[in-house]
């Protein structure tokens, strides 16, 4: 699948968010977005979601418009920064309802092993994290949308985490947004930076300093 967006305006009241918007994301790539603090990366994410409604936006897949939320053709996945699997959830309760191999899931991440009859509310915020990625990125959708995943992840689970990004972007079309930067560069085949409204097509990792995301000297 080939995911394009242009033409987005998002005012919130009257103050102008994003303006001059092009983004693509495509099967076999993971797309990266970096950008400032409130710089509008949650906003887009919600955008192409389809639970932000701004002005104007022109969503394409694999060419043809999709005016209705993304959302209710089944396309796309999305974690949001919160937390979206209810507190009182059990782990193996949020496998089933999601239709994810619980199975292979403990195979890749043995540590969870002693938790599946274990509500979500009494787990870390890391170890629940975990599960969100891991659910979002394997359920059908052929767009997973991933605001924040790095964050809260000890060392190991970023790796595994990462991996497992390079192993599903063959079937679907992942976009990352995240400000452990270094991870999104790693992971990254395609990568804007969110500035002043628009997105800025980064091919080089140097124009993150021209561009004053990073202090000079950083990379
Ligand atoms: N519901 C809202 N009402 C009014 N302003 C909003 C709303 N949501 C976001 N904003 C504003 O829009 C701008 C972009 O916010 P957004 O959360 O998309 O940024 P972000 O790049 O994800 O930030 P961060 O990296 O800090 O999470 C900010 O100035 C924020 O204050």
């Amino acid at each position: 699948m080939i995911f394009e967006i242009d033409n987005v305006e998002l005012y919130f009241a009257e103050k102008q968010i994003l303006n001059g918007i092009y983004l693509k994301a495509e099967t076999g790539k993971v797309t990266g977005i970096l950008g400032a603090n409130g710089s509008g990366k949650s906003s887009l994410l919600n955008i192409f979601f389809g639970s932000l409604q701004p002005r104007h936006k022109l969503i394409r897949i694999n060419k043809k418009p999709y005016l209705k939320p993304l959302f209710k053709y089944g396309v796309v996945t999305y974690l949001p920064q919160q937390n979206f699997i209810p507190p009182k959830m059990k782990l193996e309760t949020c496998f089933q309802l999601f239709k994810v191999d619980l199975k292979r899931f403990l195979k890749k991440f043995p540590d969870f092993k002693t938790y599946t009859k274990v509500r979500m509310r009494d787990l870390s915020g890391g170890q629940r994290r975990v599960i969100e990625i891991y659910i979002c990125l394997n359920s059908r959708a052929k767009l997973a949308l991933l605001d924040e995943p790095f964050s809260h992840l000890s060392p190991l689970y970023v790796e595994k985490i990462k991996n497992l990004i390079q192993e599903l972007k063959k079937e679907k079309a992942i976009i990352l947004s995240d400000h452990m930067y270094r991870h999104i560069l790693d992971s990254s085949d395609a990568l804007y930076l969110l500035k002043n409204g628009s997105t800025k097509l980064i091919s080089k990792t140097n124009e993150l300093e021209d561009y004053n995301y990073l202090k000079v000297g950083t990379l």
